[in-house]
């Protein structure tokens, strides 16, 4: 008989899940992590999960890495992110892999070029690899994957540059994860994000 795991809405889920996105540099692990510690939810750093669990795919000579294998990965999260319990904060640099049903919340988070770029080279990244990814902030490429994937009301686009901002990212976060407990799971209206 084959198992049928129930997968939670954002309806019976009891505590809301939590997508951090963005060009990479933009302080999405960062961000994650303290969002995960304040609240006590699971934290998934995708790419961190992707190494420890070997989930990669073949090597991409041009980006000097390997690609992800992301059947493997939604396989090997898909248990704790289909679970009713919820609580679960994910950073990663793409969002449409993901089935709509998982998050209650997308951030995307956004980082003038020139930050950008000085982060990025003190990662040590190629110019190629640089380049690629400034682009991609420059379009708004994430805010767009974003905008196709997921309901327009539970996407936030969140400036993050500065100490501050990332102070301020943290509460709004942290209030509006507060507000889902007490309305039962349903999402609040976005003004109610934006507090
Ligand atoms: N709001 C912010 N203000 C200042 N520095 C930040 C901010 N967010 C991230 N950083 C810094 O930018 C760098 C990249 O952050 P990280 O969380 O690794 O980005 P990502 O996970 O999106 O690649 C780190 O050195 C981090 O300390």
């Amino acid at each position: 008989m084959a198992q049928i795991i129930s997968m939670a809405t954002p309806e019976t889920r009891h505590k809301p899940n939590i997508l951090i996105t963005g060009s990479p540099g933009t302080g999405k692990s960062t961000l994650a992590q303290q969002v995960a510690e304040k609240l006590g939810f699971e934290f998934i750093e995708i790419s961190k999960e992707v190494r420890e669990n070997n989930l990669q795919g073949e090597f991409d000579e041009q980006y000097n890495c390997h690609v992800l294998d992301e059947d493997k990965l939604l396989d090997h999260i898909s248990d704790r992110m289909d679970s009713d319990d919820g609580g679960i904060v994910v950073d990663y640099h793409g969002c449409d892999l993901f089935p709509e049903r998982w998050f209650d919340v997308v951030v995307v988070l956004r980082c003038a070029t020139e930050k950008l770029y000085d982060r990025l080279q003190s990662r040590g990244y190629s110019e190629f690899k640089i380049k690629e990814n400034v682009e991609c902030e420059i379009f708004g490429t994430l805010l767009e994957e974003a905008k196709e994937s997921y309901k327009e009301e539970i996407v936030h686009e969140l400036q993050s540059e500065t100490p501050d901002q990332m102070e301020e990212n943290l509460d709004r976060i942290c209030k509006w994860a507060a507000a889902f407990k007490n309305s039962g799971g349903q999402e609040p209206q976005s003004d109610e994000m934006d507090q």
